[in-house]
């Protein structure tokens, strides 16, 4: 059996690759599955990311998925369980960071854990518990609009409690800048207060590789993707450019978007006026039975041997709760998601072999389209983002080249720049 330094869970597809990506550049081997993998691990790495797709499902559905991918990878001998989730704590008011925390602690019999979404590459900071997207409160970013987690209390220990029985607590930044002694006293103390799980403070990258040796013992640490540039080093792995070779990149070009999140609306507009083909896809055609799949493929066909296309439902705010107020928010959703993945299937059988797609649901909702069951972690292209190759049902089983942007993450000329980088 191989000896798993890290074994991880992602609430979602994105998510997954952004917790892979920061796990390459220090140096980590890692492959993320899609999905619970069915057989053992037959790869020699030393992490590997478990992309489930169970953000905004019912929480005993998420917490049964995640006790499966938990058992798989202690079968892989993984030494510590990372469960990834957002960055902008995204949760509904069910859960499922709470649930499937407390889920995953009782399993392990662990009695605490940490709690963060800091990622300061991506400028979400952590103070006092408080929860920072740039230099706002994460309640004034737009992801209180968001159309399946709106996050309305930028209070971390706040929104945790309200999701777990466990006693939630705070680990804050005067502690975390004392050092990794400091941590493991506090975390002392919070545990003799019977704090089962503790909110922690970070502001910087120093304070995420500080706060790393505190975690060693712990079976179970739980955060966004940014702890894990402090974890690596406790498993005596350093920083390698080896981690994310890719092979050589071919094929057709094409961007589909079904994120509405404010950074990618701008990507759209930014892609839009770099004169490339785009076509935007109205989910009230869609419910009204119109084959929009067809047309789209029919569309792009004739225009994709000339470079990118970009295929999308991104909208503002105003025009998703207008059709979220004709469909019902899950309907609505789930029925873009099925159409944007048909489109990306129908676009890799005509050749399609970068595809850059946009949007966490989106994203998961694609690749299980594509018939992809495991993911090669490539270089970066924006900080969270990374190319990945994987070998694809759609693509008669052929590599293609994917990457799965975050809602929020990247510049707002994403979709450009990602051709160029792999050129
Ligand atoms: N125009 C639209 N109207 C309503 N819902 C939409 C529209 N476009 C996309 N959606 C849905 O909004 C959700 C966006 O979530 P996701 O793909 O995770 O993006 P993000 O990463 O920005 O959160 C998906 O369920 C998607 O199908
Ligand atoms: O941590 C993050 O912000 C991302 O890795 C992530 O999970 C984003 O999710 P989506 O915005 O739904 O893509």
């Amino acid at each position: 059996m191989t000896s798993l330094a890290l074994g991880c869970i992602a609430d979602d597809f994105t998510g997954a690759t952004d917790l892979a990506n920061n796990l390459v550049r220090a140096g980590v081997r890692v492959v993320q599955t899609i999905g619970v993998p069915s057989a053992p691990l037959a790869a020699d790495v030393d992490a590997v990311v478990v992309a489930l797709k169970s953000r905004t499902i019912a929480p005993a559905d998420a917490i049964a998925q995640s006790l499966d991918a938990l058992k798989w990878l202690q079968a892989q001998g993984a030494q510590q369980i990372y469960f990834k989730y957002c960055s902008t704590f995204d949760s509904t008011a069910a859960g499922n960071i709470g649930p499937v925390t407390e889920a995953l602690m009782d399993a392990l019999g662990s009695d605490f854990t940490i709690a963060t979404p800091a990622f300061p590459d991506n400028k979400r900071t952590v103070f006092k518990g408080y929860l920072f997207v740039g230099d706002v409160l994460l309640n004034e970013s737009g992801m209180q609009n968001h159309p399946l987690t709106p996050m309305t209390d930028a209070n971390l220990v706040r929104v945790l409690q309200a999701q777990t029985t466990r006693k939630v607590g705070l680990i804050d930044h005067t502690v975390v800048a004392r050092g990794a002694e400091a941590v493991r006293e506090r975390i002392a103390q919070l545990r003799g207060e019977g704090v089962g799980v503790a909110v922690v403070d970070a502001v910087s990258n120093d304070d995420l590789l500080r706060l790393g040796p505190a975690l060693a013992a712990m079976p179970l640490v739980t955060a966004g993707s940014g702890v894990a540039i402090g974890l690596p080093a406790n498993f005596g792995i350093a920083p390698s450019s080896q981690a994310s070779a890719l092979p050589a990149a071919g094929g057709l070009q094409a961007v589909v978007s079904g994120s509405c999140s404010i950074a990618t609306n701008r990507q759209v507009m930014a892609f839009i006026q770099t004169g490339r083909p785009a076509m935007a896809i109205d989910p009230l055609r869609i419910a009204a039975g119109v084959d929009v799949t067809a047309e789209v493929l029919a569309w792009a066909e004739p225009l994709l041997a000339d470079g990118p296309v970009l295929v999308y439902s991104t909208a503002e705010t105003h025009a998703v709760k207008s059709v979220q107020g004709r469909l019902g928010v899950e309907e609505a959703g789930a029925m873009v998601e099925r159409t944007i993945a048909a489109i990306a299937r129908g676009l890799v059988a005509l050749g399609v072999r970068q595809l850059v797609v946009a949007g966490g649901e989106t994203s998961g909702a694609c690749v299980q389209a594509l018939g992809i069951t495991q993911m090669q972690i490539g270089p970066q292209i924006d900080p969270g983002v990374p190319w990945c190759h994987a070998l694809a049902e759609a693509a008669g089983g052929a590599g293609v080249h994917l990457t799965l942007k975050s809602g929020n993450f990247g510049a707002d000329d994403f979709f450009s720049k990602a051709f160029k980088a792999l050129a």
